[in-house]
């Protein structure tokens, strides 16, 4: 798998790039969701990561996805339009020991159809949060993708939470870990929710994607 998107735009630009954001559905099932007819963007991670938080920051609009402190907020497939354009789409998390089994083992089957049979998933963010050296569940997801040769790349959030260097030294022992297995790194991303650290850096890379699909010669 390639990761070749290039991000080019500028801060001022960027700060254009979201005009408008709405929700649209929340639903359990892969055949359920929106008609499957613009680029789309998801977001998953262990549950309490920071995907739902993400989303508010990069859409400026802090209630618009739901968070909370405990764990287990998001349970549906939630998304979001942006622009008329895009979606951004807000999962439940998986591999968080203080969510039930019976909730885990449900979420894990609804993200499961939905990686496979959403066609157009454009990309997913796989988001870790940047505090923690490599986690079981984290790897085996990211193995998952690559073996459904799903595109993603990873979010290293939180990172308001604690030096710069500690982040910095967090995201090496990742790659380190993914390189036993992979041949290929992912780009990755460090984000903060509470400061916006990474805002442009995500938005500029959808921003690029999305002008790449626009501009394939079968998007007429
Ligand atoms: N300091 C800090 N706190 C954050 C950040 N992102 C999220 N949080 C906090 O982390 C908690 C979980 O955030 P959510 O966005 O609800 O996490 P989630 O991954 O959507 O969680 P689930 O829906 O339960 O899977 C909340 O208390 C957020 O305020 C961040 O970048 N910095
Ligand atoms: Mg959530």
């Amino acid at each position: 798998m390639a990761f070749t998107y290039l991000c080019s735009l500028t801060r001022a630009e960027n700060s254009m790039l979201i005009r408008e954001a709405k929700f649209i559905t929340s639903n359990s099932r892969a055949d359920q969701c929106p008609p499957a007819t613009l680029p789309e963007y998801a977001f998953i991670g262990r549950s309490n990561v920071g995907k739902s938080s993400l989303i508010n920051m990069l859409t400026g609009q802090k209630g618009l996805a739901k968070t909370s402190s405990s764990p287990g907020k998001t349970q549906l497939i939630n998304h979001f339009l942006i622009n008329n354009e895009w979606y951004l789409v807000d999962l439940p998390g998986y591999g968080y020991a203080k969510v039930s089994k019976t909730a885990r083992a449900t979420w894990s089957k609804m993200i499961g159809f939905y990686m496979r049979q959403r066609e157009n998933l454009t990309c997913v963010f796989v988001l870790i949060d940047s505090r923690h050296p490599p986690l079981a569940p984290d790897i085996e997801f990211i193995d998952m993708l690559g073996k459904e040769g799903v595109p993603f790349v990873l979010v290293f959030t939180k990172a308001d939470k604690q030096s710069g260097s500690r982040t910095q030294q967090n995201v090496v022992d990742y790659t380190r870990k993914l390189s036993e297995t992979w041949d290929e790194l992912p780009r990755y991303f460090i984000t903060s929710a509470e400061d916006m650290t990474g805002r442009d850096e995500v938005l500029g890379f959808i921003n690029e994607i999305n002008k790449q699909l626009a501009q394939a010669p079968n998007n007429s």
